[in-house]
């Protein structure tokens, strides 16, 4: 296995051969993109890499916009056919997403299969989903994808019609008929089966939503891992969790949220990894990923993670990619730290740069652990900040309240006296709220939200966590 070290700094592991992979690398890519100046396409290489299909050649084009009918120009589509012809390409992949009508014509210009973007995305997210939630939402990620421009039918549709006698491929006369009625079939398939899977989504994400609640109810804070796909996210939760969540240096890793408790300063919080950003993101998976991204939103702090050793300007795009998403799926507003990661990669005079111009962020490495003390302790420092300092008195009968706050509060200080024990604890403001019925005198609390109403003498409290009717 080599090492080389990419145009845009990412570090790359040349390996060689991919289990994963090895049924498709007979792909032999050529990329083409319309691009702003000071792009390129080491990123779609990168996707492709993923997807184990290999990069045979490229051809750019500077253009403000594509072109609407073939996403290149009439001379560069030209220059295409000519560069395909010499090499060994046996699919066009492009930088963005196309039009439906783009790609068709594309491909007819061409006579190779042309995939965009998105397609590539989704193949990735397709091999890379574990869990039922995950394999269901990229399904239907593509369903909807393919419905809205009627992937495959098209081919079908030719097979048709070459069937019918109609030369030169395409939907030729005399291919109406059948094939009309054939795309009415193939779509009323699509639209049953999405709505199956739709369903079927609806009850995995009920027994999530479960899970969500019990959690809740412990109330241990939760801190989100968010970032650019290959930022270094697992690498960062397995080292501070001792987890064992696989880590790659591959494009979206992880699809599905693995949450592991990590301990601090006496104190336990929840750690989720969750999957990775990346410019353009196709809008059918943010809806999809829906759910999973809601880990997300309900996080009580957010780590953004940071491949510090990328260069300054892909850094900067990356971490506008991941500020869109997060604002879109309605986590643009959670307390969020910059953590810059991988500096073990930057050399001095890097450091002092990369500190200059974030400077709030936090210089660590998940590989070295170098920062890794100094981060636990901003976390501490940000939850503290939303402590409470609570007293109460817990009655004898009441044990599991006394093991359930030693659980979130960690060092609590407890005294028993004849009424009970009698407990000085830091915890979040919304635990401070639920004990509220047990609070010493009345700053216990403070002014609860929405905690419970304190119940009459005697009374057994409602159940863990519930609310007042
Ligand atoms: N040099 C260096 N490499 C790192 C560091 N942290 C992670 N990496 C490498 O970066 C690559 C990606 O790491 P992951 O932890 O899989 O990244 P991720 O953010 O989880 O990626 P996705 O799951 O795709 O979103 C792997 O090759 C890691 O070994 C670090 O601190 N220093
Ligand atoms: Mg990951």
């Amino acid at each position: 296995m080599t090492t080389t070290r990419s145009r845009n700094g990412r570090v790359a592991e040349t390996r060689g051969r991919e289990s994963a992979a090895a049924g498709r690398a007979k792909q032999r890519a050529l990329m083409i993109g319309a691009l702003e100046a000071g792009d390129d396409l080491s990123e779609l290489r990168e996707l492709l890499r993923t997807a184990g299909v290999a990069v045979v050649g490229q051809l750019v084009q500077h253009r403000e916009r594509p072109h609407p009918n073939t996403y290149l120009g009439p001379g560069k589509i030209e220059e295409l056919r000519e560069q395909l012809k010499r090499s060994d390409a046996n699919v066009v992949a492009c930088d963005d997403e196309l039009s439906p009508r783009q790609e068709r014509n594309l491909e007819r210009l061409l006579d190779v299969p042309v995939v965009d973007r998105t397609t590539v995305i989704l193949d990735i997210f397709a091999g890379h989903a574990h869990t039922a939630e995950g394999k269901l939402q990229v399904e239907l990620a593509q369903l909807q994808y393919n419905l809205a421009r009627m992937r495959g039918l098209w081919t079908h549709l030719e097979r048709l019609g070459a069937g019918a006698g109609a030369p030169g491929g395409g939907p030729g006369i005399g291919t109406r008929g059948p094939g009309e009625s054939q795309i009415e079939t193939d779509r009323r398939l699509a639209r049953d089966r999405i709505t199956a899977l739709r369903r079927r989504l609806e009850r995995v994400r009920g027994s999530r939503e479960t899970m969500r609640a019990e959690r809740a109810r412990a109330q241990l804070p939760t801190v989100a891992l968010v970032g650019y796909t290959n930022a270094g996210k697992s690498t960062l939760l397995n080292r501070l969790t001792g987890a064992e969540v696989g880590v790659r240096n591959r494009l979206f890793h992880t699809l599905d949220p693995t949450t592991r408790s990590y301990r601090l300063g006496g104190r336990d919080y929840l750690l989720t990894d969750t999957v990775g950003f990346i410019r353009k993101l196709p809008h059918q998976l943010v809806d999809a990923f829906g759910a999973t991204l809601e880990e997300t939103r309900m996080a009580d702090l957010l780590l953004h993670v940071v491949d510090a050793s990328a260069p300054e300007e892909d850094l900067n795009e990356m971490m506008s990619a991941v500020d869109s998403v997060l604002g879109e799926i309605g986590a643009g507003d959670q307390p969020r730290m910059l953590i810059l990661n991988k500096a073990d990669a930057l050399d001095a005079e890097q450091r002092i740069d990369v500190g200059l111009r974030h400077p709030d962020g936090l210089l660590v490495s998940a590989l070295t652990g170098e920062g890794l003390d100094e981060l636990g302790d901003r976390i501490e420092e940000e939850f503290a900040r939303r402590l409470r300092d609570v007293e109460l008195l817990l009655p004898y009968r009441e044990g599991g309240r006394l093991a359930e706050l030693h659980e979130i509060a960690g060092d609590l200080v407890r005294e028993d006296t004849p009424e009970g024990v009698r407990v000085t604890a830091r915890v979040p403001a919304t635990v401070a709220a639920r004990f509220q019925r047990y609070a010493v005198g009345s700053d216990g609390a403070g002014p609860a939200a929405d905690g419970d109403r304190p119940t009459a003498d005697g009374d057994r409290p409602a159940a863990d966590g519930s609310r007042p009717a």
